[in-house]
């Protein structure tokens, strides 16, 4: 029932049209009665009749129009059958683009916690097959039903009034048809169940092992990951199949009681005629119609099919229609208010999902301060950096943005506020231009040119055969690693906003470059605050302050010269780095 009210609101603005649709569906089928009932009338006036030849002769005109009749009740079928599918494809149609773009705005809306939880190729499984399978039960199986009940009930009435007595000894063979048809639906719901969620996997082992491609290529794991998929793909061939075989168990016990109708009916209806209880021409018209009782009762396992495929689909587009994120995106900002940048850690500690992240972390950075977060590899530093936009939420303590915590302040603008260059870099399919800037659409050329600049990208775009308009390809395809991080720096820094997190943004670039982007960070023509997490201490020396992370704790903080005296982890850091030519000198904070 409750899918059947979350399709009905779902309609909404096509409601008018898929009830015309459901009237021309019964209506329609209905008029499936009217020529058997014309070829009783012909057999028994013109045929079979005690005056069959003297009415051939004297009634020719009845004849003819009933002949008329039967051909203007086909064309109007058909016509009303065109209609109809108009009408149901048309408005599963329009719910199927709105259905589609709530989830997708839904899925946008997500936190990052979900995220986490949900694999890429289930989420496109949603959007694409489950969203097929509903559009397909709204203008194909609820039509079929539709259609069979109205045939059905309406022959059975129409052979009621022909003879009660063998439209009951017919009937008789409906109540065990609905008992194996409910046993079967009983016992396959579970398999279909199942069979989506191998659909899933395995349409999630495709999408990982397509967007993985570089590294099965680069360990020649290529004969594993065709394993992994044939496995998959097995998987979900068994699973379908066994379905299938289970039809199989109850498809003879359905055939053969369809098959006993058309018996029934040549017994009964036989010796029905031979007592002149009915006409010929009344048996004919049972002839004609029988179908139209066996028929769903022969299709009734492959509606149930059907059935139990969409509602295992819409068990899974329901999860995500009423998922609602922790976090929560209300665009309610007013303006573009700009924050001064001031950062404040209080007592912040937070998990993932169970294991301590971040313990009791506390640190301030003031407006245009730049803080350089450096520590061992998942001490926190990225989850530090997380917090600040609210990617995720605190667990304990508070994030505060100039002053305020960041929970209260509106998400749009609190991200607003922030410039981004991740770790993991991420390009869109698109030019070069366009994806630095991805930020501010109306970004001019020339402040494109100029950011490119600042990141050291310009030349190597310019080398490009088409520059700026050079399409990159999925994920940045087709440029390198250092490459990607400097459109990505230089998207980071266009929106110009007042506070720029960058997560080892230059780890990819050689030193030179990264000398040149550091002058051009201290050197931007707007105030911001920075926050950069690094691991070279080329890129933190010149930082204000410098944070040093060890498992989720904050053990070291303070100037570069002051963490080199205090001989600690930053001191070995450096040690190891500088290890040779210069190390005296630049231990001593001089270049
Ligand atoms: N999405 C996530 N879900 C669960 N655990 C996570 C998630 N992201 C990170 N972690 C865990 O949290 C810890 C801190 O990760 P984080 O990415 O903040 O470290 P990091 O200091 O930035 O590391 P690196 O220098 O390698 O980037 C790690 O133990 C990591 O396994």
């Amino acid at each position: 029932m409750f899918e059947l009210k979350w399709l009905w609101q779902n309609l909404e603005g096509n409601r008018t049209r898929y009830i015309l649709a459901l009237c021309l569906s019964v209506v329609g089928s209905s008029l499936t009665i009217v020529n058997p009932y014309i070829s009783q009338r012909i057999v028994d006036t013109f045929i079979a009749g005690d005056n069959a030849q003297q009415n051939l002769t004297q009634e020719r005109g009845l004849l003819i129009a009933l002949c008329l009749g039967m051909i203007g009740f086909s064309l109007l079928r058909s016509g009303l059958a065109y209609l109809t599918m108009m009408q149901y494809e048309h408005s599963s149609q329009n719910m199927l683009y709105r259905i589609r773009i709530y989830l997708y705005n839904k899925i946008q809306g997500q936190d990052m916690h979900y995220y986490d939880h949900n694999r890429t190729g289930d989420l496109m499984t949603k959007m694409t097959g489950d969203l097929d399978m509903v559009r397909h039960s709204m203008a194909w199986i609820i039509k079929t039903i539709i259609e069979s009940a109205t045939i059905f009930i309406a022959s059975v009435i129409y052979f009621f009034t022909i003879d009660a007595e063998l439209t009951l000894w017919l009937l008789i063979l409906s109540p065990p048809i609905f008992i194996v048809a409910y046993i079967f639906a009983k016992r396959v719901r579970p398999m279909y169940i199942d069979l989506r969620e191998r659909l899933s996997q395995l349409n999630s082992t495709t999408q990982e092992n397509i967007s993985g491609n570089r590294i099965v290529k680069a360990f020649a794991r290529e004969e594993y990951e065709i394993e992994k998929f044939a496995d998959k793909n097995a998987n979900y061939s068994k699973a379908n199949k066994t379905a299938a075989l289970v039809w199989l168990d109850y498809f003879p016990y359905l055939e053969t009681f369809a098959q006993a109708f058309n018996v029934i009916l040549m017994i009964a209806g036989g010796l029905f005629v031979m007592n002149g209880r009915i006409t010929f021409g009344e048996f004919a018209a049972f002839s004609s119609l029988i179908w139209a009782v066996s028929n769903p009762m022969r299709n009734i396992g492959i509606i149930i099919n059907d059935i139990q495929r969409f509602f295992a689909s819409l068990a899974k587009i329901v999860d995500i229609y009423y998922a609602r994120p922790n976090i929560i995106n209300e665009h309610k900002a007013i303006g573009n208010r700009r924050y001064e940048g001031r950062i404040e850690f209080d007592h912040v500690s937070f998990k993932y999902d169970s294991a301590t992240v971040l313990d009791d972390v506390s640190f301030k950075v003031e407006p245009g301060e730049t803080v350089a977060i450096m520590g061992s590899t998942g001490s926190g530093k990225t989850t530090i950096v997380n917090l600040i936009p609210r990617l995720y939420d605190v667990f304990e303590g508070h994030v505060l943005v100039d002053g305020v915590d960041v929970r209260q302040l509106e998400l749009d603008e609190l991200r607003g506020n922030i410039g981004v260059a991740t770790q993991d870099v991420l390009l869109f399919s698109d030019t070069i231009d366009g994806n630095i800037s991805f930020g501010d659409p109306d970004l001019p050329e020339e402040d494109t040119v100029e950011y490119a600049r600042l990141a050291d990208a310009h030349e190597f775009i310019m080398k490009m055969s088409e520059g700026y308009d050079t399409i990159v390809g999925e994920r940045g395809v087709g440029l390198s690693g250092g490459q990607k991080q400097r459109i990505a720096l230089a998207r980071s820094m266009a929106v110009r906003r007042p506070i720029l997190i960058l997560d080892d943004t230059t780890s990819a670039v050689d030193l030179e470059t990264e000398q040149h982007i550091q002058k051009s960070l201290r050197e931007l023509d707007f105030t911001c605050t920075k926050i950069i997490i690094a691991q070279r201490v080329s890129t933190t020396a010149k930082a204000d302050r410098i944070l040093i992370m060890e498992d989720g704790r904050l053990i070291e903080e303070g100037t570069h010269a002051e963490l080199l005296a205090k001989r600690g982890y930053y001191y070995e850091v450096f040690m190891l780095q500088t290890e040779g030519i210069g190390r005296q000198v630049i231990a001593h904070g001089k270049e």
